[in-house]
């Protein structure tokens, strides 16, 4: 393979940092495969090169293309994650007598166990309902995270506890971490952030350690460094120490991390603050994706300001990559059904998500369009999620009467969404309601250890169910809302959860299964039957994954499901977006749409949901159609003597012509094809912002209605100069108005 000129430029890097900033699909091992067979080439050693790489199967893959290519009997130097050079380190320093033997808690369990051991000794004296409310297998999750973060940021935790929008509950983890640190010691234990914990705090603290493993090295080669933490960047400072010539690899528009510690700064500044000096590489061109989606996902990182100024341009010889923009299920499974009809396989395909909670709709759809799918995790099946069986729980006693007598199920439907109330409290409660069929008298014991407010919530949701079976006629999604509104499950459940983003993926999920209700089936038993429907990943059917799981891999068809304001952009009301956090979404939306190789298809709900900013930010149709007549007058390009003769330049109005200008110069197609600005936008977002913004009325604006009172607009359609809302009132439920009759009042500082 013949490499590019950019590509050469890194292999033969000579002396100094290197600092290399290669776009996705860029050929990065290609070219740090070159630049290790050059330098060992050059006489350079094994032994003193170390090349560092993300996670064990990029490192398996590198050190498969490196044998592949080394001339027979070469030595090869160490390819290593963070990790196994952690674990390396620690065990020479346990050897030296720097740190003490430690056992690696390899099993997640047990390092389960000793989180809650920790948290119950930080809550030691608490009451019960608290202590039980940690014992939260999600919480317990959230602090082991916080405990982890500790030791990446190398933070104090009382102030990354202050940093980090921790939920209720919570308060106790600055001293559970404490509590975990004593027992990890006491027990002799350590996690997987203790790999790097402990040796970095040994060796920056002591200058006799640290002499014995500097200076073994001469070039140390890492990639993608975007997504380092702190702990990792200074253990990699350390090793190179003074002498060794770091070469650093990555994408800070590919920093998806943020919430692990790392930061796109560490690319963009941090490295030369710490390495000092460096040469800058870019590697520019992608072999992934043809013009359409590259320069698209230009657009789509413009509006960042802590990004890189580098284009990322598609290769001639890569296939041509189809852009499209829909709206809903059906749009998805037709553009399934289509690759299908053309010979392709849906094992060619992703359906990429922006959280678990929005691939419900997903796998719904696709198991009543009765197309196989499999999961990149099997525990997000739906009929997997505890709190859509719960909800299933509900639907299935309006159907079926008698599973009031059936404790196990009261069971279910005392503790989803949870009540805050001790399990073998509810236990004893369930096995006498199914037996008698009534709530328990004042004074009945079983109610004698409830605060007054658990007594009236179990209250109220046992009339609930004693209701449910006289309403088994009630459509799915009506049944699933009267459910969700007696329960208050909104509140309950944002209360409940460990992180605040859990508790916003919990409601959303509630809103996710009613919209489908209401989409897919009117009929409760259809829906419950989809709900049911035990499938298990079918080898051969399309991968439904998140973002995050997608980093460093492609399809030829990617639909990035979801991209609606509020889902991605992921933000709430209550839970507002800064600039730096809409900074890593479009970050994530970017890592996203470049997955795709031959076609993206990006969808939006509709209905009530705006359209994802996202969706006119890539200026998809202006990417497109420039595609499409770059494609046309490729005639025309390869003919060097049509333009010398002057031949007519093709006119394209587009959004952001400085930027197109600036990669047809790049492609070397500004010969063919010229650019002017569009006079009108023409973007769906656009057309969409028109639409709502009737009369000036916008979804997700607050309003006051003289007789309802406030409540929040959810959709504003019909003629813009008319507009007919409908209003979520927080007293008076769902109404539709027309805007121009109704004695509305508009709250211009939002909910009052
Ligand atoms: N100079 C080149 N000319 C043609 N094809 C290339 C060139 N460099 C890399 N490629 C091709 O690009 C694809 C990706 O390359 P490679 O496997 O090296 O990159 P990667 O490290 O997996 O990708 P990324 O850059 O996204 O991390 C491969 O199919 C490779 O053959």
């Amino acid at each position: 393979m013949k490499l590019t000129d950019e590509q050469r430029a890194v292999v033969g890097h000579a002396g100094g940092h290197a600092r290399v900033a290669a776009v996705a699909g860029a050929g990065k091992t290609t070219t740090l495969v070159a630049r290790v067979l050059h330098l060992l080439a050059a006489g350079v050693p094994a032994r003193r090169m170390l090349v560092l790489m993300f996670n064990r199967s990029a490192r398996e893959d590198f050190t498969a293309k490196l044998v592949s290519l080394a001339p027979a009997g070469q030595a090869l130097p160490e390819v290593r994650t963070f990790h196994s050079i952690g674990h390396r380190l620690t065990q020479s320093l346990t050897r030296w007598g720097r740190l003490a033997p430690r056992q690696l808690l390899a099993a997640d369990w047990q390092r389960e166990k000793l989180l809650r051991q920790a948290a119950m000794r930080a809550l030691e004296g608490a009451d019960p309902a608290t202590r039980e409310a940690a014992l939260d297998p999600e919480r317990i999750e959230a602090l082991g995270h916080f405990c982890e973060m500790v030791k990446a940021e190398l933070e104090a935790p009382e102030m990354l506890k202050e940093r980090l929008d921790l939920g209720e509950h919570t308060g106790h983890f600055v001293e559970a971490f404490r509590q975990m640190e004593a027992l990890l010691e006491q027990q002799g234990g350590m996690t997987y952030a203790d790999l790097l914990y402990r040796p970095l705090r040994c060796l920056e603290s002591d200058a006799e350690s640290r002499a014995r493993v500097e200076g073994f090295l001469d070039h140390v080669i890492i990639d993608e460094y975007q997504d380092i933490n702190l702990a990792q960047q200074r253990l990699l400072a350390v090793l190179a120490g003074s002498r060794a010539a770091v070469m650093a690899v990555g994408d800070a528009n590919q920093c998806i991390y943020e919430w692990r510690g790392a930061r796109p700064d560490y690319m963009l500044q941090r490295f030369a603050a710490s390495f000092g000096e460096a040469t800058d590489y870019p590697l520019s061109t992608t072999f992934r994706h043809g013009h359409a989606l590259a320069l698209s996902a230009n657009h789509a990182v413009r509006a960042n300001r802590r990004r890189p100024d580098q284009l990322c341009l598609a290769a001639p010889g890569n296939p041509r990559t189809s852009l499209a923009v829909g709206q809903g299920g059906a749009r998805l499974i037709a553009a399934l059904q289509g690759w299908q009809r053309e010979g392709r396989t849906l094992a060619e395909g992703c359906v990429l998500v922006r959280s678990w909670a929005l691939s419900v709709s997903v796998q719904l759809q696709l198991l009543r369009a009765g197309i196989a799918f499999r999961l990149s995790r099997d525990d997000r099946f739906v009929f997997r999620l505890p709190l859509v069986q719960a909800l299933a729980g509900y639907l299935r006693l309006a159907r079926q009467p008698r599973l009031l007598n059936d404790p196990e199920h009261l069971l279910l439907l005392f503790s989803q969404p949870t009540p805050f109330v001790a399990r073998e409290r509810l236990q004893a409660l369930v096995v006498q309601l199914a037996d008698r069929q009534r709530w328990p008298e004042r004074h009945d014991p079983l109610l004698a250890e409830l605060k007054p407010i658990q007594r009236r919530n179990l209250k109220k949701r046992w009339e609930l169910l004693c209701e449910l079976p006289r309403l088994g006629n009630m459509p799915a999604s009506r049944l699933l809302e009267l459910v969700v509104e007696r329960l208050d499950a909104e509140k309950v459940l944002k209360r409940a959860a460990a992180r605040r983003e859990k508790g916003e993926e919990d409601v959303r999920l509630l809103d996710i299964l009613i919209e489908q209700a209401e989409e897919l089936t009117q009929a409760p038993d259809a829906f419950l039957e989809l709900l049911d429907r035990r499938i298990e990943g079918a080898e051969d059917g399309v991968l439904i994954t998140t973002v995050h799981g997608a980093k460093g891999l492609e399809w030829p068809l990617v639909a990035l499901w979801g991209l609606n304001e509020g889902d991605f952009p992921h933000y709430s009301r209550d839970n507002p977006i800064d600039d730096e956090r809409l900074e890593e979404e479009r970050r994530l939306f970017y890592v996203a749409m470049t997955r795709a190789q031959e076609r993206l298809l990006m969808l939006h709900d509709g209905g009530e949901h705006r359209p994802s900013r996202f969706l006119s930010e890539s200026a998809w149709r202006d990417c497109q159609r420039i595609d499409d007549a770059l494609a046309e007058q490729s005639d025309a390009l390869i003919s060097d003597a049509l333009v010398k003769e002057g031949a007519e330049k093709a006119a394209l109005e587009v959004g952001d012509p400085a930027l197109v200008e600036r990669y047809l110069r790049r492609i070397g197609a500004d010969g063919a094809l010229s650019v002017t600005p569009a006079t009108r936008v023409a973007s769906p977002g656009a057309e969409y912002a028109a639409l709502v913004h009737g009369m000036g009325f916008a979804v997700g604006e607050w309003v006051r209605h003289a007789v309802f009172g406030p409540g929040e607009v959810v959709v504003v359609e019909g003629d813009p100069r008319s507009p007919v809302l409908e209003v979520r009132f927080e007293q008076a439920g769902r109404r539709r108005l027309i805007a121009e009759r109704a004695p509305l009042e508009r709250l211009a500082g939002g909910r009052a």
